[in-house]
């Protein structure tokens, strides 16, 4: 079994995650986890915050000499936001007024920090948030509502993903596929794994020149009318075994649990396995991925089902979409209602990402990682990367000749 959790607000002094289950053998190392978290910063029409942060790791236990032991593996992410929040999200109670009377610097700022947040933003958890904990400020739903948090599972997913790579060969890609109206083009190649430099390199994630260019231009004209954008990201999967997963149980299969981890990352608002929609409207003879034995494989002509069948890998390519509403927080001031006056009022805005889409691209990869280190060591067990992958290695020795997809 392999669980994670994660822990932290917005402005508190830092993320933190867990993961557990992870078999021993595991090489990574502080910085694999910075390059990781240095991708999500990335991407053109993020907000000021992305250009300060600095997303400092620190490694708490499961790990020793770049090597992980088998242990939790539990991590921490510094906050560059926590020394301006200190008295706000400060863990004990504390006295504003005695802290104005502090004579600091920052203290009228801090006494504006510290009011209650009574305007919630449409769109954000702020409300119901507030209906549901029993609380008269959105402060503490907006801390942990707020995506922020994605930082820690993208730390998270870097572990999972080299995991994934070290016992089975398996590697992921993830890159933007739409911003608003903006999109690459239906032809455009899949990219591959050995493609993220390139794809970390264009200012929205993708491969598509015209397409990025496209996005760049909606993304300025968003900013411009003071507003905001959301779109959608694809991940790859490449050299998965068939058969993680399952059809026998809903909660089981492969492609429900992707949907899920999917849909669980903030303003993900739609999920695509393989062609989705688009299959949903052809006839069946054009839906299918037909069959075909070639030099001794059985190989599927097409890959329309974007690598699972009955709820299972099938060995081809996966490839998984999420729909991403558009940021929330938008400059052009919402209406909303005061409550503490019961007045008509415009929303909170303050410093805000303008479109979060290609981040949103890289948190995506990451869950898709955690998703399937999970079915790896469901399907392989092991206690170490080398047992996990002697496992892995019999079953598919195993499958018999004539059922094989793989050369
Ligand atoms: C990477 C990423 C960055 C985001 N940045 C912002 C932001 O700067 N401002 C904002 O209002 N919402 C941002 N969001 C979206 C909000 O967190 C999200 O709209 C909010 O949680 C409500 O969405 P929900 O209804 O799906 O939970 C971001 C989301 C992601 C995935
Ligand atoms: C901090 C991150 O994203 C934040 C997500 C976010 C939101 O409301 O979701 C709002 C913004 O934070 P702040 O209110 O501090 O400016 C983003 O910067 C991050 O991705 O690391």
């Amino acid at each position: 079994m392999l669980r994670w959790l994660t822990a932290g607000e917005s402005h508190g002094p830092s993320l933190m995650g867990v993961i557990e289950g992870l078999p021993a053998g595991v090489e990574v190392t502080s910085q694999n986890i910075a390059d990781a978290l240095a991708r999500r910063r990335l991407g053109y029409g993020r907000g000021a915050r992305m250009q300060f942060e600095q997303d400092v790791v620190t490694f708490i236990g499961g790990l020793r000499h770049g090597v992980s032991l088998g242990s939790p593996l539990s991590l921490q992410i510094g906050n560059s936001e926590w020394p301006k929040w200190e008295t706000v999200m400060a863990p004990d109670p504390v006295e504003a007024e005695a802290y104005a009377a502090s004579n600091d610097v920052n203290a009228e700022k801090e006494i504006a920090r510290n009011r209650p947040l009574t305007r919630p933003r449409p769109g954000h958890a702020d409300l119901v948030g507030m209906q549901k904990y029993g609380f008269d400020d959105a402060r503490p739903v907006l801390e942990r509502a707020s995506a922020r948090e994605t930082a820690a599972r993208v730390a998270l997913g870097e572990i999972a993903a080299r995991f994934l790579e070290q016992a089975y060969g398996i590697r992921l890609v993830s890159h933007t596929v739409a911003v608003g109206t903006a999109a690459v083009s239906d032809d455009a190649p899949l990219p591959g794994p050995d493609d993220v430099a390139r794809l970390d390199a264009d200012p929205v994630r993708t491969l598509d020149e015209d397409g990025s260019a496209a996005m760049v231009a909606e993304i300025d004209s968003a900013k411009k009318s003071g507003d905001t954008l959301g779109g959608v990201v694809e991940v790859c999967a490449y050299n998965l075994p068939p058969g993680l997963g399952s059809h026998v149980h809903w909660d089981r299969r492969l492609d429900s649990r992707l949907a899920g981890a999917l849909m669980g990352i903030q303003a993900i608002k739609g999920v695509e396995v393989g062609d989705g929609f688009t299959t949903a409207r052809r006839r069946g003879s054009e839906a299918h991925d037909e069959m075909e034995r070639t030099d001794g494989v059985i190989r599927r002509r097409t890959n329309r089902a974007g690598g699972t069948e009955g709820g299972m890998s099938t060995g081809d390519v996966l490839r998984v979409r999420a729909a991403m509403k558009p940021i929330s927080t938008v400059p052009r001031a919402l209406a909303t209602v005061d409550l503490a006056t019961g007045e008509a009022a415009t929303a909170i805005h303050q410093r805000s990402d303008v479109c979060a889409v290609p981040a949103a691209g890289v948190v995506a990869e990451a869950m898709v990682a955690l998703v399937l280190a999970e079915a790896c060591v469901e399907k392989f067990g092991g206690d170490s990367v080398a047992e996990t992958r002697r496992n892995y290695e019999s079953y598919l020795a195993n499958i018999p000749e004539l059922l094989t997809t793989w050369e």
